[in-house]
């Protein structure tokens, strides 16, 4: 068996659970033979009020029992059916450590979310109720005909016949449930996407004043998912009346016989009654029956999406360690493409020494975040060869390539935490007083002690009690902190006022004095300038490479660019 199937396996507890419902149901059965004995008394010899009590006293006896067994069963399924839920969070958690970090896209979120929350919460329900269920009804109803047949063999076969039909019945439904719950999955997943987009994305909708638009957006995606769902019902209600209709008219058929077999005194009264009453508890449990086998066929589907992420591609892992003395980082060769219809990068071949500050200039477009991407292990080159220290990284886990890079972008990224623990995921044990040196040397000192508790105020999510520079500023400590020997940093300023630009320029400033290989994408950043090394990118190549003067004195597209920039300095 592979591995992951085992995570679906139901427990010792599970099974305790389904063995004790089943009973329960057996138990159910014997009320028929409390009540054939009472009526065979009422109708041969005239009942007396002890023989009432006696009945009543065996229901009672029976009830307690289906109570024990069905609360025994109950907690353990629940109990059972959370503990198989934690196991494929888990391993859902496990497996997203492992899948390529390139393939979070947005589009994806939704997908995940799902398959950890709803599809989880499905396959549970398949675990706590709809399993037990199906074996309870169907053995009782299989018991209900057997015992029927002792006493007329055309009803008891009609029972029986009642439980065959089901076949043809949910094979009929499963193609429906097939086609319309893989939709109506795929709807709801479309769904937890616009909505997670949606609240994430709320504060930009509401500056550029589109909360109304989005809001439509979403709401159509819920439509989507309440027109599924509706298709669903439709499809299989008129499958399920049919059913309905037939077991009823076996009823009326089974009336017939029975009568037929009273009038020629084959059938005694109180066994007419038994036969009816029993006839009509088996229609509403093949009913039952039939609901629960199409839920669990429908539940299912969530269990096959949850397999798929189990199922999905891991990146290659190893021990190998990025062990190296020196920190350059070289391209050779490098070809990358996010989608087969475009190239990104085209043959790129370049060297960052280590230990200077290093610009990626280009158009927008022209592949300046996806040689980010790849040095970042987010992506693995199409062809050619990354090198950190003369090391190719090809055979190294991205966890161990990440370990020697910051990153500081634009999208920090922040937790409803502290001010003081969310610095401290750079350096898990790093000590309060280089926490607030890293703040200092990255310009946020002062404001963080201005805030409600100072270093233990909780910044709320994603940070969304700070400003835009605080957010970036705090985002260069943990680099400082971190002190990783290569530091990548993405448009840090684009997005700030002139006065938090300052503070951040600061910020880098302080970063750059201890010594690093730095790699930054800059649009108006004077300290361009003064890089050590400035790569321009084009068509997916790095065409020239040179400090400042070299570039102007080319002529090229670095001096292009830098001519047809405005006076604020835009490359
Ligand atoms: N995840 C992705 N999937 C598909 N295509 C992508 C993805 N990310 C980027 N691209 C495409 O790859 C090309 C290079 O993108 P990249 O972000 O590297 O450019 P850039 O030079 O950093 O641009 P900018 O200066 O505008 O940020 C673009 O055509 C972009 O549309």
């Amino acid at each position: 068996m592979t591995e992951y199937k085992k995570i679906f396996r139901p427990g010792i507890k599970l099974n305790i659970s389904i063995v004790g419902i089943v009973f329960e149901g057996f138990l159910t059965g014997l009320n028929f033979l409390v009540l054939l004995k009472l009526l065979r008394l009422i109708f041969e010899k005239g009942v007396e009020i002890k023989d009432i009590f006696g009945s009543v006293a065996s229901l009672g006896v029976i009830f307690l029992f289906r109570l024990i067994l069905y609360t025994i069963s109950y907690t353990e399924s629940q109990i059972g059916g959370a503990s198989v839920t934690k196991k494929i969070r888990k391993t859902i958690g496990d497996k997203l450590k492992h899948i390529p970090l390139g393939i979070f896209t947005a589009n994806k979120t939704g997908f995940y979310i799902n398959a950890a929350t709803s599809e989880t919460a499905d396959y549970e329900q398949v675990l706590t109720h709809k399993m037990a269920d199906i074996i309870k009804f169907f053995m009782l109803n299989l018991l209900l005909g057997f015992y029927a047949r002792t006493i007329n063999a055309y009803v008891g076969d009609i029972i029986l016949l009642i439980l065959i039909m089901l076949i043809p019945t949910i094979l009929f439904s499963i193609r429906q449930v097939n086609k319309f719950g893989t939709l109506k999955n795929k709807a709801r997943e479309e769904n937890v996407s616009a909505i997670t987009e949606y609240l994430t994305g709320c504060q930009t909708l509401r500056s550029y004043g589109l909360v109304g638009t989005r809001n439509r957006l979403l709401t159509d995606t819920m439509k989507k998912y309440s027109d599924v769902s509706y298709q669903y019902e439709k499809a299989i209600l008129p499958i399920g009346f049919a059913y309905v209709l037939f077991s009823y008219v076996s009823i009326a058929a089974s009336l017939l016989i029975m009568s037929n077999a009273y009038n020629q005194g084959k059938l005694l009264a109180y066994e007419l009654i038994i036969l009816f009453m029993m006839l009509l508890y088996v229609a509403k449990i093949s009913m039952s029956l039939y609901i629960s086998l199409v839920a669990y066929r429908n539940l299912l589907i969530s269990k096959n999406k949850i397999e798929r992420i189990f199922k999905e591609k891991e990146e290659k892992t190893s021990d190998k360690k990025l062990d190296v003395k020196k920190y350059d980082i070289e391209f050779e060769n490098v070809d990358f493409s996010y989608t087969p219809e475009e190239k990104v990068l085209n043959q790129a071949s370049f060297t960052i020494r280590e230990n200077t500050l290093n610009a990626i200039v280009g158009d927008s477009g022209s592949g300046k975040s996806t040689i980010f991407n790849l040095i970042s292990k987010y992506y693995e080159p199409d062809k050619g060869k990354i090198k950190i220290g003369g090391m190719d990284i090809k055979g190294i886990s991205s966890e161990e390539v990440l370990k020697k890079i910051s990153l500081v972008d634009q999208d920090v990224f922040l937790f409803n935490d502290t001010v003081m623990n969310n610095i401290r995921y750079a350096r898990e044990n790093a000590l309060d007083e280089e926490i607030f040196e890293a703040c200092k040397m990255a310009n946020c000192h002062d404001f963080i002690l201005k805030l409600d508790k100072g270093y233990n105020t909780i910044i709320g999510e994603n940070g969304k009690n700070l400003s835009g520079g605080e957010r970036q500023r705090l985002s260069i400590a943990r680099a400082i902190l971190r002190n990783s020997p290569i530091v990548l940093l993405d448009e840090v300023t684009s997005s700030l006022d002139i006065e938090n630009e300052l503070l951040v320029k600061r910020a880098i400033g302080n970063l750059l004095k201890t010594r690093k290989t730095v790699v930054m994408i800059a649009h108006t950043m004077p300290i361009v300038e003064k890089a050590d090394c400035i790569l321009v990118v084009e068509n997916g190549k790095v065409v020239e490479w040179g400090n400042h003067e070299q570039l102007m004195k080319l002529k090229g597209k670095y001096a292009r660019m830098r001519q047809a920039s405005d006076s604020s300095f835009i490359l």
